[in-house]
C-alpha cells in the first residue's frame, strides 16, 4: 500500500480522530453481526497502546441528516466497550461545545465514541464547516472505515483538508488483500451483485463489465433487470428510474462478451414477513401480487455451477431476505458453492458477512471484506474518496 498508515506517524499523546465503520447489521435494537467492530480493534487498541486520546467516529444506517433514535450509537458503544474490556465514553453528539470539552479533558490512552454523524446534514453533503468542526478536535485523522471509503463525507474525507491523515489496520489490511486479487486477476473471474442498494450498486456494473468474465446478478438489484427483460415482477423491490441503465447493461454486456446471468427462477411471497405465504416460479411467472424474496433452486443450481469453475469470485449482497430462514436458502446455496470452490474467495458487505456467519461458512471463504460497495468501486478500478485524501508514503530512492 502506498499511503502512509498509523505506524508511519508518531501518535503518542495525539488526539487522533478516528473514522470508523460501525454500521453494524441490527434487528430490534440488537446487533446481530459485529464483525465490523471486530475488525477495527487491532487499530483503536494500537492507539490507546501508544497513548493517543482517541476519539471515534462512525454512521450507523441511513437517518437522512436527522436524529433517528433508534440510529443511536449506544448499543454499539457497549459491543465495543466488552469487546475492548475498557470502558469507553459514549456522547450523545458528535459536534458542539460539550464534545470540544469531553475531548480536551481526555487523558492518554482515553476513548470516546461521539453520536451516528449521519445524525448531521453536514455529513453526507461533505460540508466544510462539519469537517472542520470534527478536525478541530483532533491533531491526526485516522481513517479505518474501509467499508465508507467510497464516500466522500466529512468524517471521511473533508476532515483530511485540515489534520494530517493516514489510514489504520483495517484499511491497509483490505487494501492490499483486494489490490492483490484484483491487480491480476485469476480467471474466470466472476462478480456475484445482489442485496438491496439497487441504486448505488446498478451503477457499479458498467464498469465491472469490463473487469469480470461473468455477472451473476441476484437480490433484490435482480428485479429491475427482470423488468427491463420485459417481465412482471409483481410487488418486488424496483427502481423504475434504472430501467433503461439495466437494458443498456444487457446490451453491453453482450457487446464485450461478458456473461451477464439473471435469475431463471424465484421465491415468491405474498407479505414481507418470516412466515408468508410463498410459491417458487419461474421468472416470467411472478405474480401481479407477490413479491420475489430469494432466487429459486433452479437459478441457485446455475450460480453454484458457475461459481465451482471460476478461479476468483467477489460477491457483494445476499441472493435473499436471508434474514428470514424461508428466503435464505439461495444465499446458502451460493454461500456452499463458494466454500467448496478452488476459487479465491471475496465476499464483502455488511449484510452479506452476516450472512455468511449465519450460513457458517465463514472459515472456508479466503476473504471476507468489511466493505461490500467499496471493495465493488475499487473492482471497477475507481480512487476512493476516503482512500484518497491519505497522506502518501514517501518514495524510497
Ligand atoms: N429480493 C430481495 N428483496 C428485498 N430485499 C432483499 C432481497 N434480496 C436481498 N435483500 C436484502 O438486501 C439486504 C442487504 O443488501 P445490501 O445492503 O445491498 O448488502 P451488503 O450490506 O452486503 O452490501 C438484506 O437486508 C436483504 O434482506
Ligand atoms: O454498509 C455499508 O456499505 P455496504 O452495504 O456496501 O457494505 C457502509 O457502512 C456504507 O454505508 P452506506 O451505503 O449507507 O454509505
Amino acid at each position: 500500500m502506498n499511503k502512509k498508515s498509523i505506524r508511519d506517524v508518531v501518535v503518542k499523546d495525539k488526539r487522533v480522530f478516528c473514522r470508523v465503520d460501525f454500521n453494524v447489521p441490527m434487528q430490534e435494537g440488537t446487533i446481530t453481526d459485529d464483525r465490523r467492530i471486530r475488525a477495527a480493534l487491532p487499530t483503536i487498541k494500537y492507539l490507546v497502546e501508544q497513548g493517543a486520546r482517541v476519539v471515534l467516529a462512525s454512521h450507523l444506517g441511513r437517518p437522512k441528516g436527522e436524529v433517528v433514535e433508534e440510529l443511536r450509537l449506544d448499543q454499539v458503544a457497549e459491543r465495543l466497550a466488552q469487546l475492548l474490556e475498557q470502558p469507553i465514553t459514549k456522547l450523545d453528539e458528535a459536534v458542539g461545545i460539550e464534545v470540544e470539552q469531553k475531548v480536551k479533558n481526555m487523558q492518554a490512552g482515553d476513548i470516546v465514541l461521539l453520536e451516528n454523524v449521519r445524525f448531521y446534514p453536514g455529513e453526507e453533503q461533505n460540508d466544510p464547516g462539519l469537517a472542520r468542526a470534527f478536525a478541530n478536535f483532533a491533531d491526526l485523522y485516522v481513517n479505518d472505515a474501509f467499508g465508507t471509503s467510497h464516500r466522500a463525507h466529512a468524517s471521511t474525507a473533508g476532515i483530511a483538508e485540515y489534520i494530517p491523515a493516514v489510514a489504520g489496520f483495517l484499511m491497509q489490511r483490505e487494501l492490499e488483500i483486494l489490490g492483490h486479487a484484483l491487480a491480476n486477476p485469476k480467471r474466470p473471474f466472476t462478480a456475484i451483485v445482489g442485496g438491496a442498494k439497487v441504486k448505488d450498486k446498478i451503477g457499479v456494473i458498467e464498469n465491472l463489465l469490463d473487469k469480470v468474465d461473468t455477472l451473476l446478478i441476484g437480490g433484490g438489484l435482480a428485479y429491475t433487470f427482470v423488468h427491463a427483460m420485459g417481465h412482471e415482477i409483481g410487488r418486488s423491490l424496483f427502481e423504475p428510474d434504472k430501467v433503461d441503465l439495466a437494458k443498456k447493461f444487457i446490451q453491453q454486456a453482450d457487446e464485450k462478451n461478458v456473461r451477464l446471468v439473471m435469475p431463471i427462477d424465484s421465491v415468491v411471497a405474498d407479505e414481507f414477513s418470516p412466515n408468508p405465504r410463498t410459491e417458487t416460479v419461474a421468472i416470467d411467472a411472478i405474480p401481479e401480487e407477490m413479491r420475489a424474496l430469494d432466487i429459486g433452486p433452479k437459478t441457485a443450481k446455475l450460480f453454484a455451477d458457475i461459481v465451482s469453475s471460476s478461479k476468483l469470485v467477489i460477491w457483494n449482497g445476499p441472493m435473499g431476505v436471508f434474514e428470514f430462514e424461508k428466503f435464505a436458502q439461495g444465499t446458502y446455496a451460493v454461500a456452499r458453492a463458494l466454500a467448496e470452490s478452488d476459487a479465491f474467495s471475496i465476499v464483502g458487505g455488511g449484510d452479506s458477512a452476516a450472512a455468511i456467519e449465519q450460513s457458517g461458512l465463514t472459515d472456508k471463504v479466503d476473504h471476507i471484506s468489511t466493505g461490500g460497495g467499496a471493495s465493488l468501486e475499487l473492482l471497477e478500478g475507481k480512487e476512493l474518496p476516503g482512500i484518497q485524501v491519505l497522506a502518501d508514503k514517501e518514495k524510497e530512492d
